[in-house]
């Protein structure tokens, strides 16, 4: 067993653990980056990088489809190559994976120890049976995994997570997706648009990560019209079959139906990388869900040397979040015992849906009932959005009954992934209503359809 003294151990080679590493050494301290599985992060490989270049050409698919409005048409079949769109998908997102890997590569070899580990005491890790690190702080940076329900594992290899759709060569014909939060909504409508039959089945009425009732309500409308979805599914057996999956189900008007698909995709929620970590071996107090109790603003666990960081801690399991906390944790490890509140930004999250959905600040469902007000815009006769076509969407902003500040909002609509960056901005600043709508809004434009949920808002304010 090949022993090693550092001052930071970082567990994790994602985008957590390296910008930790990278934040340890800008100290002057030595550290080491330990990886059990392939480099390149989740987000490179199977996350948000191959999920975007799916959606993209998804997007093309059915914009190429929905011509004839406009009074432009194309003659001729609308032909989707699975082949041809799985090879663009794998081919980029090996790019993307290339840049992270080369980043890995310039990492000195004596930083870098390969296999998974495990605390052997809060300081002292067993890394992959041939190395025993001695660190005097130790930062835990790996990420979480897909959480799939027991009951699912009867469909054998008919089961699949997102991991699996980025290895496909070709599209498949069927796929039921289990789950319509963020992946859920995002693969599921893009194999759809791709020619893939899909269902989408929900639990008790989610849509996304949407807390808003209103919002929610319109979007499960919008995507219910053009998916097979039912947000509150009736499964009553799912099974393999040879080389299909069988699922009975009761459909919306509860009539029993047997569908036969060629894989079932769980995108039920993700859980934190913590449970093969021997945290049992640390003195570390931990939560329900084996996450070690930590500050979240400092990253630390209790009073210890351990610090936590990215979707391991499941806070806000996003990327910006992770490489933000990765260096706070890194940081916070290397000043230890005088550890510091990291920088923590406005909350913003964007589901790359169509018609997109977007959340910024306060949560709906974390606001006090009575204490703000709520402006509301639907897209359906927003100028812009109707010349474009894109007029889908309702937006609900929230605005704090005592002071006029700008709380945050939940919406669908058009552009969201900008619009989101304005509004998360706005929060950040800590902007009134009234200053937002002092700001220049251009003609026309989707912004115009904000300024009228903020004319809404204000005029509740001052009513
Ligand atoms: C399909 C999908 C789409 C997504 N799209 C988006 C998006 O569009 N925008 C967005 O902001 N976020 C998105 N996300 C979320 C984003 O990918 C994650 O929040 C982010 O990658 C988390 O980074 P991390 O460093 O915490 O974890 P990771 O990048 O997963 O890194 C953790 C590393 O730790 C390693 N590890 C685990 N346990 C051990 C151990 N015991 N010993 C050694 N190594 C270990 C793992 O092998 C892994 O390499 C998406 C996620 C998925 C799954
Ligand atoms: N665009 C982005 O930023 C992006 C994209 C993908 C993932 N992510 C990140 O990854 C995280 C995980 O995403 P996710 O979609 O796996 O989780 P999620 O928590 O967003 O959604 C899980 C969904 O599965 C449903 N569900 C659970 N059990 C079910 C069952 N048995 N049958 C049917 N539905 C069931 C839940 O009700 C929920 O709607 C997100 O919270 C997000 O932070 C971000």
């Amino acid at each position: 067993m090949r022993k090693l003294n550092v001052d930071v151990a970082v567990i994790g080679a994602g985008t957590a653990g390296l910008a930790a590493y990278r934040a340890v050494k800008a100290h002057g301290q030595s550290a080491v980056i330990i990886e059990g599985g392939a480099y390149g992060t989740t987000c490179a490989r199977v996350g948000c990088m191959p999920s975007k270049l799916l959606i993209a050409a998804a997007d093309a698919a059915f914009d190429a489809r929905h011509t004839a409005p406009f009074g432009v048409y194309v003659d001729g079949e609308v032909r989707v190559d699975g082949v041809a769109v799985m090879a663009r998908v794998r081919r980029e997102r090996d790019r993307f994976v290339g840049f992270v890997v080369n980043g890995v590569d310039a990492i000195p070899a004596d930083d870098k120890l390969v296999g998974h580990a495990r605390f052997i005491d809060n300081t002292v890790l067993e890394v992959g049976g041939h190395s025993e690190v001695h660190a005097r702080r130790v930062v835990i940076a790996t990420g979480s995994s897909p959480k799939v329900p027991a009951s699912f594992r009867a469909l054998g290899d008919r089961l699949i997570v997102n991991d699996d759709v980025f290895a496909w060569h070709d599209l498949p014909k069927r796929v039921a997706v289990f789950g319509p939060g963020v992946i859920g909504l995002e693969l599921g409508q893009a194999l759809s648009r791709l020619g893939v039959r899909v269902r989408l089945f929900g639990k008790g009425g989610a849509v996304g990560p949407l807390t808003d009732p209103a919002v929610r309500a319109a979007a499960a409308a919008t995507f219910g019209a053009e998916l097979d979805f039912d947000a509150d599914a009736r499964v009553l057996d799912m099974q393999k079959d040879g080389d299909e999956a069988v699922l009975r189900y009761l459909d919306h008007d509860g009539r029993e139906i047997t569908e036969r698909f060629d894989y079932v995709l769980a995108a039920t929620g993700r859980e934190p990388n913590v449970h093969h970590l021997g945290l049992e071996n640390t003195t570390l107090a931990l939560e329900a869900n084996g996450v070690p109790l930590f500050d979240k603003a400092t990253l630390q666990c209790g009073a210890s040397p351990v610090f936590i960081a990215g979707d391991a801690n499941n806070v806000l399991p996003l990327l910006h979040e992770a490489a933000d906390e990765g260096r706070t944790a890194g940081d916070n490890a290397a000043r230890y015992p005088d550890v510091r509140p990291g920088h923590r930004r406005a909350t913003i999250a964007v589901v790359f849906s169509d018609p997109q959905i977007a959340m910024v600040g306060q949560r709906h469902a974390d606001l006090e009932e009575g204490s703000f007000v709520t402006g509301a815009v639907s897209f359906e006769d927003q100028g812009r959005s109707r010349v474009m076509l894109k007029n889908k969407g309702l937006m609900h902003v929230y605005a704090d009954k005592a002071t006029g500040r700008f709380l945050g909002a939940e919406w669908l609509g058009p552009r969201a992934e900008n619009i989101a960056h304005t509004l998360a901005w706005a929060v950040q600043m800590g902007l009134t209503v009234d200053e937002m709508l002092a700001m220049p809004f251009y003609h026309p434009v989707v912004e115009e359809g904000v300024r009228t949920a903020l004319r809404d808002a204000a005029a509740k304010l001052a009513g």
